[in-house]
C-alpha cells in the first residue's frame, strides 16, 4: 500500500507582504509535492489562500462587513489559486483536482463517507486533491475553526500515515517566538498537556486560528495513530526532509499506539455537531475512564439534555457537569428520557460508537 500524507498550507506561507501570491513558494512548494507523488507517496493538499489572493484583486465601492469581504474575496481568489495549482502540476505532467468542503459534509456518516470516496477515487486515479474550506458559502457557525482544522479532519478520515502543516514559524517555541530565550519545541507526546500554557494568541494577519488550533487538532490527531509535524514552509526541500526523516527543525507530534476504528474516528472530529447531551453518574464515569471496553447502559444515566434522533451525536457529561467524551446514539431523546435508570435495555451508547477524551 502506497503511504498517504496531508500536506497543509498556510495563507502565511502563500502570500507576499503586499498580499499578492508568491507564486515561487508555490511552485517551489508544487515541485516537493510531485517529487514525492512520482515515488509514490498519495498526497492530499489543504491550501488556504483564496482570502488572501482575492483581496487586491477587487476594489469595492462601500465599505463591506467581515462576512461579505470573506465571500467576494474568496470567490474570486479561490479561483486564482486554483488555476495557479493547475498550471504548476500541469508542468509536471501531474493532474489536480479542487474540492471545497464546507462543516456540514463531516456533519452525517453518510455525507462524511461520500466525502472520503470522492478522495479515493481521485486518489486511484493519480490527481492530486487540492481542498479549501467553501469560503464563499461557510459563514459564522458553519465555519470550521481553520483550514488546520479541516486538514485534521481529512488526515483522519483518509486514513493518513502523516499531518504536515507548514506556515511560517519552525514549529512550537517554549514562549513567545521573537524572544531569544524561547526554544522549538523537537517533540511532544499526546499524554503531555502543558504546552498550552507557551502558546500566544497572535496569529499571522492573513490567517484564522493561530497556533492554538495547530496545537489542539495536532494532539487530537497524534492520539488517533497518526504523526503530525508543525515545521516552517519557507525551510529549502521541507516536505521532502519530513518525509525522508531528515533531521529538520519542526515540531513533532508523536503518533499514539492504539489502534482507532474510522467510525471512531469520525465520532472523535464530530463534536460540533452534537444534538444533546447524556448525563452519567459516577459508577459509570469511573468504568469509562479506566481502560476497560464498556458500553453506556440506560440504567446509568441520570439526565438527557436537548431533542436528539437515533444515530445523532451526544455530548456525554459526568456527575460533576464535566465533558467527558462523545457518541451516537442508539435511542431518540424522547425513548431514552423513558428508560433513564432502568435495567434490562440495550446500550443507549454502543462502545464501537463511543469516544471518551483522555
Ligand atoms: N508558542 C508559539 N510558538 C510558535 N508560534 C506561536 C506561538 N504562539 C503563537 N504563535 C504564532 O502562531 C503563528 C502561526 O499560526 P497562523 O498565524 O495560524 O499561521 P498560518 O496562517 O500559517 O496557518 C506564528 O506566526 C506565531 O506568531
Ligand atoms: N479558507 C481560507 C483560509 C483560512 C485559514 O485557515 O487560513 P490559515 O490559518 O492561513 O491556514 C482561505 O483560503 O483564505
Amino acid at each position: 500500500m502506497k503511504d498517504r500524507i496531508v500536506v497543509k498550507i498556510g495563507s502565511q506561507l502563500l502570500t507576499r507582504k503586499d498580499e499578492t501570491l508568491d507564486i515561487t513558494q508555490m511552485s517551489d512548494l508544487v515541485d516537493q509535492i510531485a517529487e514525492l507523488h512520482k515515488n509514490n507517496t498519495e498526497i492530499i493538499l489543504v491550501s488556504s489562500g483564496a482570502v488572501a489572493s482575492g483581496r487586491n484583486e477587487i476594489k469595492t465601492c462601500t465599505k463591506l462587513d467581515s462576512v461579505s469581504a470573506r465571500q467576494l474575496y474568496s470567490s474570486v481568489g479561490q479561483v486564482k489559486l486554483i488555476h495557479r495549482y493547475y498550471d504548476l502540476f500541469s508542468q509536471q505532467g501531474i493532474i489536480c483536482g479542487q474540492i471545497l468542503a464546507t462543516k456540514e459534509d463531516f456533519s452525517t456518516r453518510r455525507h462524511y463517507l461520500n466525502q472520503r470516496n470522492c478522495m479515493n477515487v481521485m486518489l486511484e486515479n493519480n490527481v492530486i486533491p487540492i481542498v479549501n474550506e467553501n469560503d464563499a458559502i461557510s459563514v459564522n457557525e458553519l465555519m470550521f475553526t481553520d483550514n488546520d482544522e479541516l486538514s485534521g479532519l481529512i488526515a483522519a478520515m483518509m486514513d493518513c500515515k502523516k499531518l504536515i502543516i507548514l506556515s511560517n514559524i519552525d514549529g512550537i517555541y517554549t514562549g513567545d517566538p521573537s524572544d531569544p530565550d524561547s526554544k522549538l519545541i523537537k517533540e511532544i507526546d499526546s499524554n503531555e498537556n502543558h504546552i498550552e500554557k507557551y502558546i500566544q494568541s497572535s496569529r499571522s494577519s492573513t490567517g484564522r486560528g493561530g497556533m492554538k488550533t495547530k496545537y489542539n487538532i495536532a494532539r487530537k490527531v497524534a492520539e488517533e495513530g497518526i504523526e503530525v509535524i508543525i515545521a516552517n514552509g519557507r525551510i529549502k526541500n521541507i516536505i521532502s526532509r519530513l518525509v525522508k526523516g531528515i533531521d529538520t527543525p519542526s515540531t513533532r507530534f508523536i503518533a499514539g499506539s492504539k489502534e482507532i476504528s474510522g467510525v471512531k474516528k469520525w465520532i472523535i472530529h464530530s463534536e460540533g455537531f452534537a444534538k444533546g447531551e447524556i448525563h452519567i453518574n459516577e459508577g459509570v464515569r469511573k468504568v469509562l475512564v479506566s481502560s476497560k471496553a464498556v458500553s453506556i447502559l440506560p440504567i446509568g444515566i441520570t439526565k438527557i439534555v436537548g431533542n436528539f434522533e437515533i444515530d445523532d451525536i451526544v455530548r456525554i457529561i459526568d456527575h460533576t457537569g464535566k465533558q467527558i467524551g462523545i457518541g451516537r446514539s442508539s435511542y431518540t431523546s424522547d425513548k431514552a428520557k423513558e428508560i433513564l435508570g432502568q435495567a434490562n435495555h440495550k446500550p443507549i451508547i454502543h462502545y464501537d460508537y463511543l469516544y471518551i477524551e483522555k
